[in-house]
């Protein structure tokens, strides 16, 4: 149905009642008073009466003259009689009687006394005229003027038409009235009406069939003006209703036939319009939704993104505040998510996002908000939590479901997750505490071993304060020189020879004792402070390496741990030229350690800074293999020598059939590729004697020396 046009958005104005609509509809919907019609028969009644008046007056005219001439014939024929009479003034009697015979026409002559000189009817002779109601004979008489005027009397009762003109006695206009004659003229103003009367009738019906003709032509043409009006009237009431405009027919090629199709014209354009501004519309809501979608999702998770976050979290706060609500915020974030998007690559990353994605909406309930505000970072809004404690349950579900294995590129992965949860008002009453506090609990999660979750207590919150006391520590330590580098060896398999060395660092704290690189490189990492510190460390090992070459102590390969963030900096391949020529190390007595993580970051920059590395005659090895996930095939890219078997797979080589066998395959494999192979973390004769007798070139670990200080390890080879 053809609906009445309503602008989006006008709700407003839909809603409120206009006033002036009102008086449009109650004007719309009055009765036509005087309408087109009514006025046309009017003009018609009118003409119709002025025919009929016209006809009347051409009719009274007609009648008029006919009057006229019998009163002039009358006249003619009293002033002739009275001529002759002047001579035949003796025989009066005689000649009306002629008169009589011949014309028959009723006449007599009075005398000056009105007495009756000659008469038709003789009975009258001698008698004194007195049916002159207004004395028009004794008028005439005095005036010589001929007068008309009808006798009502005994004889004429109907009244008889007279004609009285003056007689002389000398035929003269100056000669003396001596009497009149009156002729009565009734008989020949009825010859003459009757010699009209057909015309008279033929005017009468002129007049009245005009008026008929104008009373049908004006009841007809005045029914067809209106009944086109009337039909647009209805269609524009009904247009304005809504309804959609029929198509009129105009009647005829006139006035109202062109407004028809006018109107016709301006329906159809204005029904296309509307369409058009409905389309219009239409496309606006949805470009509105579209904006809407983009503003507020993430685009490729399609949650929450950070900006719908924020804004229903400040609507949680107010209505968790209004009604004394508690709620809770939880922080997910995927443990070692970086390594995934190093190693298989940024498409495989975005699949393991919207794989839990779709994980964490499965565990969650309709009212909760779950959105990602960038990277792995998931934030979930419970708002209405009566028991904090559940919350347990549903972080433990959450992990669990997080946890379970997916398909990624071919390979099965078991990617984990730490959840930080605070809880709104406990620990915080706004959006940027709640979140610092989550944050806490999570990097709490993450330091109690990940795929765990904590709460935030202010205990944690103390510990992140000692963590800043931490990093400040560190610092000083550095710029104080307390940090040294320690010495691990590497031995040959073979035959038990020391052939290297790693460069570890240690941080002997005067108390806190000796604080774990596991513990600081992570927190200089984060600081940036790895940069200027591993600069250190390739220093100094650098200068270890030439001072035990030069002393005699051995010609041993010295090898040096690079970090994520010093192996992206920029002028790394600078600094470690500057280093090597500066101290004069022997390049090939130098080998960098990185991991796989790191070359499969920005696999196109680590092949040249690696390839740089070659041309300069470094030793490049690459460092905990097994924990990532790359293959072996994905080094081959790599201009690598070395393979260092992660120590995870060390450790249970006695007890593990599994890791044997993985150990068994990284071995074998390294060696089709030409790779030298390092085991580290060899602890005992057993795990020495598999990986020997497996082809491993060498081995690091307790079972032959832990780090230990320069002097000690060339005591060590001096033995
Ligand atoms: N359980 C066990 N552990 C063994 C055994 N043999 C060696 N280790 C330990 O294994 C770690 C080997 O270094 P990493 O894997 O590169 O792992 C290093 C390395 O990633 C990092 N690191 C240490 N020094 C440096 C450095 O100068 N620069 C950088 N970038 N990282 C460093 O800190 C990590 C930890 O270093 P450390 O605590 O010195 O721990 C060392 C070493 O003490 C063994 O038989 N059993």
């Amino acid at each position: 149905m053809f609906m009445s046009i309503v602008h989006p958005g006008d709700s407003a104005a839909r809603a409120a009642p206009d006033p002036a609509a009102g008086d449009r509809q109650t004007q719309a919907d009055r009765p036509i008073a005087f309408g087109i019609r009514a006025r046309m028969l009017a003009a018609v009644g009118a003409a119709c009466v002025t025919v009929l008046a016209l006809t009347g007056t051409v009719i009274a005219v007609q009648l008029d003259a006919i009057e006229t001439a019998a009163r002039l014939e009358a006249r003619n024929l009293a002033a002739s009689v009275a001529y002759s009479a002047t001579f035949n003034s003796n025989a009066l009697q005689a000649y009306v009687e002629g008169l009589d015979d011949l014309y028959k026409r009723d006449l007599f002559i009075v005398d000056r006394e009105r007495r009756t000189m000659a008469d038709i009817l003789k009975s009258e002779l001698g008698e004194i005229y007195r049916e002159d109601r207004g004395g028009e004979v004794e008028a005439t008489m005095r005036d010589g003027v001929p007068r008309g005027f009808v006798e009502i009397s005994a004889q004429h009762p109907n009244g008889a038409k007279q004609m009285v003109v003056p007689m002389r006695d000398a035929p003269r206009p100056d000669a003396r009235i001596v009497g009149a004659v009156v002729l009565e003229y009734t008989d020949i103003a009825l010859q003459l009406f009757e010699a009209e009367v057909g015309t008279l009738y033929l005017v009468g019906a002129a007049g009245l069939a005009a008026c008929l003709g104008i009373g049908v032509f004006g009841f007809r043409v005045s029914g067809r003006i209106t009944r086109g009006v009337r039909e647009l009237h209805q269609a524009v009431r009904g247009f304005s209703r809504g309804t959609p405009a029929p198509a009129l027919m105009p009647q005829d090629r006139d006035e109202i036939g062109e407004l028809t199709l006018a109107f016709n014209t301006m329906a159809a354009d204005l029904q296309r319009s509307y369409l058009e501004l409905l389309l219009e519309t239409e496309m606006a809501k949805e470009a509105a939704r579209q904006v809407e979608i983009l503003a507020y999702s993430d685009k490729l998770t399609g949650l929450a993104n950070r900006t719908q976050y924020a804004r229903l979290m400040t609507q949680a706060l107010a209505e968790a505040a209004r009604y004394g609500r508690r709620l809770a915020l939880v922080v997910v974030d995927l443990d070692r998510f970086k390594n995934v998007n190093d190693t298989l690559g940024h498409e495989a990353g975005d699949a393991l996002l919207r794989d839990m994605a779709a994980r964490l909406t499965q565990c969650m309930r309709e009212s909760d908000l779950i959105a990602r505000l960038g990277g792995d970072e998931f934030v979930l809004l419970l708002p209405d939590v009566d028991q904090p404690e559940r919350l347990g349950t549903v972080a433990r579900k959450l992990l669990k479901a997080l946890s379970s294995p997916l398909r990624l590129e071919g390979q099965e992965l078991r990617v984990t997750a730490s959840i930080g949860i605070s809880v709104y008002p406990d620990d915080g009453t706004d959006e940027p505490t709640l979140m610092k506090h989550a944050d806490i609990a999570l990097y709490q999660a993450k330091e109690d071993g990940r795929n765990g979750f904590a709460f935030y207590s202010p205990a944690l919150n103390r510990h992140s304060i000692e963590r800043l006391a931490f990093e400040s520590e560190l610092q000083r330590a550095f710029d104080q020189g307390q940090l040294q580098l320690h010495y691990q060896p590497k031995v040959l398999a073979a035959d038990g020879r020391i052939k290297g060395v790693e460069a570890l660092l240690r941080w002997p704290h005067p108390d806190m004792g000796a604080v774990s690189p596991a513990r600081f490189i992570p927190v200089a990492e984060e600081t940036g402070l790895i940069v200027p510190l591993g600069r250190w460390v390739l220093e100094q090992a650098c200068r270890q390496q030439v001072a035990w070459k030069r002393e005699g102590v051995g010609d041993l390969v010295m090898a040096v741990n690079l970090s994520a963030r010093q192996f992206s900096d920029e002028n790394l391949f600078d600094d470690v030229a500057a280093i090597v020529a500066a101290t004069g190390v022997d390049p090939a007595s130098l080998e960098l350690e990185i991991t796989e993580s790191m070359l499969m970051r920005d696999i196109e920059r680590a092949m040249s800074l690696l390839a740089g590395f070659k041309r300069m005659g470094l030793r490049l090895a690459v460092d905990d293999f097994g924990t990532g996930y790359s293959s072996l095939a994905n080094l081959k890219r790599f201009p690598i020598d070395t393979l260092k078997i992660d120590r995870a797979f060390v450790r249970d080589l006695e007890g593990s059939g599994e890791d044997q066998a993985i150990a068994q395959a990284i071995i074998t494999m390294a060696k089709s590729l030409g790779l030298n192979v390092v085991a580290e973390g060899v602890e005992t004769l057993p795990q020495v004697d598999f990986l020997r007798d497996r082809g491993c070139d060498e081995l690091q670990g307790f079972y032959f020396s832990k780090a230990v200080p320069a002097g000690e390890l060339a005591a060590m080879l001096g033995r």
